[in-house]
């Protein structure tokens, strides 16, 4: 029997992240005292919110162990809340922040998966939208499947006034192709998400999604390299043939080697994926997620409190706390369940690491990048790249102690510096992570750009910067036009670009 639910018996909390569709929320359920998961979407269209209701209804009839459960639904003014089980470690997508999954895991996932798909495929029913970040790991370790069909109908709904509706990177070429496709386009979507668990991102990134929808047909289907398993590599391609009669099925995967391979898994081995997330998190400085904030709050705070890529605008208020606390709220939600063990380990590593800030803790994957690195071209890129950094940076070096002047530690501490910042991009050779160093300094500079503490401001910008934040003020007063970026600045505002760049 499905229960009523109403805004009022729910606390929300934390955010736990942000789909194409809407935001997530921690809830306390003040009657059932249990916490709950709460997705809240923003529809704008209310005549098909029925269909997305009874959606919701029939889910809340799928019981089984690797599947999230669904506990009902209802309206709040413009938005639909989707009532679920909350599962504490959040999604494979989100611990694959930290680094690809060894193979054993994998198989654990897979064959947790595989068992979902089993259930469903046999009841008739495609999930339709398998990738990392539909499956979720609850506290003890359990896998479960989510998103399950609600995607479908709400891109279905919400594509009718937006341009982009969910990512092809996953979908099966019969479903690009929009031919007739069966529960077979499940299992091409898990080949490809046991890709993305193997290598941290599925494959064909290197396309933007729309031109994706064109590689994916053409074929040939994608493959794990040699560094992998005989066996992982066979299951994948089991899972990805392009000929619908030839791929497997979920029955005929679960009695693959493959899947062996995962039964040893612990739920200690999947706890560390979050310890190892927790320090990732904390290396790389990352903030704690923003707290709710109820709707009627909202035109209490300005503008400034916004979200900027919420969709549900000036929903959220930026959460000032620093990352220490997501880790203890992280913590004490799992402090009710029998994993007293890990979590004291987890606790401990924090605590250390909140004790000794310079503990020099870089996340490695569990694919040794260096070991991988063995083409001589690519080697010596990386050399040169390095040499040229060390000249880049004695140069400035030069420059800088010979316009001030440094005393014996200023001298010492610009060592280190420059120290840190070679490390930053050599010492882990895998893009993604020095990906993320050149984005943390790009997003800085814009947001120290953005304050209104001029001081701070002169402190951390050079003159170049300082310069063009003033144009662009006085672009924006002048023209009542809204210029973020340099580009904008130029067409609109300078006649000769070349000439005034010249100045700084
Ligand atoms: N039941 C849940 N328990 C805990 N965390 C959850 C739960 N559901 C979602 N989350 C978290 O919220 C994030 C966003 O989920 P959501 O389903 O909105 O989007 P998504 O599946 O990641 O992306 P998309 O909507 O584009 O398919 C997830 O990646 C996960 O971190």
């Amino acid at each position: 029997m499905s229960r009523k639910f109403s805004a009022d018996q729910f606390h929300l909390s934390t955010e736990l992240g942000k789909g194409s569709f809407g935001v997530v929320y921690l809830a306390d359920d003040l009657i059932t005292h249990k916490q709950v998961a709460i997705k809240q979407l923003d529809l704008e269209q209310t005549d098909d919110l029925l269909e997305v209701q009874k959606e919701i209804l029939m889910l809340s009839t799928c019981i089984h162990d690797n599947i999230t459960r669904y506990y009902g639904c209802f309206i709040k003014g413009h938005k639909l809340w989707i009532i679920m089980e909350f599962l504490s470690l959040g999604s494979c997508a989100d611990l694959l922040t930290a680094g690809p999954f060894s193979e054993s895991i994998i198989s654990y996932i897979c064959g947790n998966v595989l068992n979902a798909l089993d259930y469903l495929h046999d009841s008739g029913k495609i999930h339709r939208d398998i990738k990392a970040a539909n499956i979720l790991i609850g506290s003890n370790g359990e896998i479960k499947l989510a998103d399950f069909g609600v995607a479908t109908q709400l891109s279905n709904i919400l594509s009718k006034r937006l341009t982009f509706a969910g990512t092809p990177y996953w979908m099966a070429p019969e479903v690009i192709k929009h031919e007739e496709y069966s529960f077979k386009a499940d299992i091409w979507s898990l080949g490809i998400t046991a890709i993305e668990l193997a290598y941290g991102r599925p494959p064909l990134t290197e396309f933007k999604s729309y031109e994706v929808i064109f590689e994916i047909p053409k074929g040939p289907s994608p493959s794990l390299d040699s560094g992998f398993s005989e066996e992982f590599r066979d299951f994948v391609n089991c899972c990805l043939k392009m000929d619908i009669s030839d791929r497997y099925t979920a029955k005929q995967l679960l009695l693959h080697p493959f899947i062996k391979i995962g039964k040893k898994i612990k739920k200690i081995d999947i706890l560390n994926l979050l310890d190892k997330k927790l320090k990732w998190d904390l290396e790389i400085g990352k903030k704690a997620k923003p707290k709710y904030v109820p709707t009627e709050l909202r035109s209490e705070n300005s503008n400034k409190n916004k979200s900027k890529s919420s969709s549900n605008k000036g929903d959220l208020l930026n959460n000032s706390n620093d990352i220490h606390s997501t880790i203890k709220w992280d913590l004490t939600l799992d402090q009710n369940d029998d994993g007293g063990d890990t979590l004291k380990n987890i606790t401990e590593s924090v605590k250390q690491l909140n004790m000794n800030p310079k503990m020099n803790i870089v996340p490695q994957s569990p694919l040794n990048y260096d070991e991988k690195l063995k083409d001589p071209i690519q080697e010596q890129k990386e050399l040169d790249m390095k040499k040229e950094m060390i000249v880049i940076l004695n140069q400035t070096f030069s420059k800088v102690s010979s316009k001030y002047n440094l005393t014996t530690s200023q001298y010492d501490q610009l060592v280190d510096f420059e120290n840190q910042l070679i490390d930053s991009f050599f010492m882990n050779k895998d893009d993604r992570y020095r990906d993320i160093f050149s984005k943390f300094y790009k997003i800085f500079i814009k947001r120290v750009m953005r304050t209104e503490n001029e001081d701070l401001k002169k402190l951390v910008l050079p003159k170049y910067y300082l310069s063009e934040e003033a144009e662009l003020k006085q672009f924006r007063e002048l023209t009542g036009k809204k210029a973020d970026n340099k580009q904008i600045l130029r067409e609109e505002w300078t006649p000769e670009p070349s000439n005034r760049h010249k100045n700084y």
